[in-house]
C-alpha cells in the first residue's frame, strides 16, 4: 500500500460524540478519526473530559450521543461476541500500570495470552519475553512487579497491552510521575512501537512530550465543552486557536 493510502486509513471514527455523567456534560460534538500509524494525543486541561474519553473509546463508557466506530462496528451497538472481537483490535495501559502484584512481571504479561488466545504455555512465554524486550525489561520476566521503579511498570504495563498484538494502543498518562529522564525513555519507546506499525492515542499532561511523539494533538476545551483544534502540535503552536497556543507554549522545549 503507498505511503499516503496507510496514512489516511481510518481506525476508529468518532461521530457526534457527547460524554456526560447523568446531567453532567463533560464534552460534547466531537468528531474525529483515529488514523492507522499515528500518534494521538489528547489533551485540555484538568477534567476537560480526557479520560471519559478513553474510557468511551474502550468501551468502558458510552455514549449519551453519538458514536464510536471501528471500521464498520458500532462500538457501544455491538453484541457480546462482536464486542469481544473488537477489543482484540486494541490493548490499553491504565494509569499508573496497574500490574496485578500477586503476579510475577512475565505472568501479568502472559495473562492476556492466556485468557484470549490457544497458545500453549511455552509459547505464551516466549510471546511475553519478546514484548518485554520490545520495552527494555528483557531481565525482568521472573520479577515482582513490586521491585520495578514507576518507568519499570509503566515499560511492563506497556507490554502487556501488546501482548495480543492489537493495531491500536491506548495510553493513558504513559509518562505522568516520571523524572525526566525516565520520561523522554518512554517517549522513545512510543515513537519506536509507532515505527514498527503500531498506532497510539494517549491521554497527557505532559506538553515536553507532546512535541516529542504526537503526530496529532486534540484539545478537549474544559469551557467550551467540546474540541476546539486538531492538527500536528507544531500547526497548532504556530496558528491554532488562541488558548491552544497559550496551553502548547507552557510545554514547548527551548
Ligand atoms: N465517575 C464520575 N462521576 C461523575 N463525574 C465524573 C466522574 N469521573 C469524572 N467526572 C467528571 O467528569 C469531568 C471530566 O473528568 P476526567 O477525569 O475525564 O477529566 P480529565 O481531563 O481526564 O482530568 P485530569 O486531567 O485531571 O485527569 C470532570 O468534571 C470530572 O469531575
Amino acid at each position: 500500500m503507498a505511503e499516503a493510502e496507510v496514512a489516511l486509513k481510518t481506525l476508529v471514527r468518532v461521530q457526534g460524540l457527547k460524554m456526560a455523567y447523568g446531567s453532567h456534560v463533560v464534552q460534547r460534538n466531537l468528531d474525529f478519526d483515529i488514523r492507522a500509524g499515528e500518534v494521538l494525543a489528547i489533551i485540555g486541561a484538568s477534567g476537560c473530559g480526557k479520560s471519559t474519553l478513553l474510557r468511551h473509546l474502550i468501551g468502558l463508557q458510552a455514549p449519551a450521543a453519538g458514536r464510536i466506530c471501528y471500521g464498520a462496528e458500532d462500538l457501544h451497538a455491538a453484541d457480546d461476541v462482536a464486542l469481544a472481537q473488537l477489543r482484540r483490535r486494541f490493548g490499553v495501559s491504565f494509569q499508573g500500570g496497574a500490574l496485578w502484584s500477586s503476579m510475577s512481571v512475565g505472568e501479568n504479561v502472559m495473562l492476556p495470552l492466556e485468557m484470549f488466545t490457544r497458545l500453549d504455555a511455552d509459547a505464551r512465554e516466549q510471546k511475553a519475553r519478546d514484548k518485554l524486550a520490545l520495552v527494555g525489561l528483557a531481565d525482568q520476566f521472573d520479577a515482582e512487579p513490586s521491585s520495578l521503579s514507576g518507568g519499570m511498570k509503566k515499560r511492563a504495563a506497556i507490554a502487556r497491552a501488546l501482548a495480543l498484538e492489537p493495531p491500536l494502543l491506548y495510553l493513558d498518562e504513559p509518562s505522568a510521575g516520571l523524572d525526566p529522564l525516565t520520561a523522554a525513555r518512554l517517549d522513545e519507546l512510543i515513537l519506536q512501537l509507532r515505527d514498527q506499525g503500531n498506532t497510539i492515542t494517549l491521554v497527557t499532561h505532559e506538553l515536553a512530550s507532546i512535541f516529542a511523539v504526537a503526530d496529532r494533538v486534540l484539545f478537549l476545551d474544559a469551557e467550551a465543552k467540546t474540541m476546539t483544534a486538531l492538527d500536528s502540535p507544531q500547526a497548532l503552536l504556530d496558528h491554532g486557536p488562541e488558548k491552544v497556543q497559550e496551553f502548547l507554549r507552557r510545554g514547548k522545549p527551548e
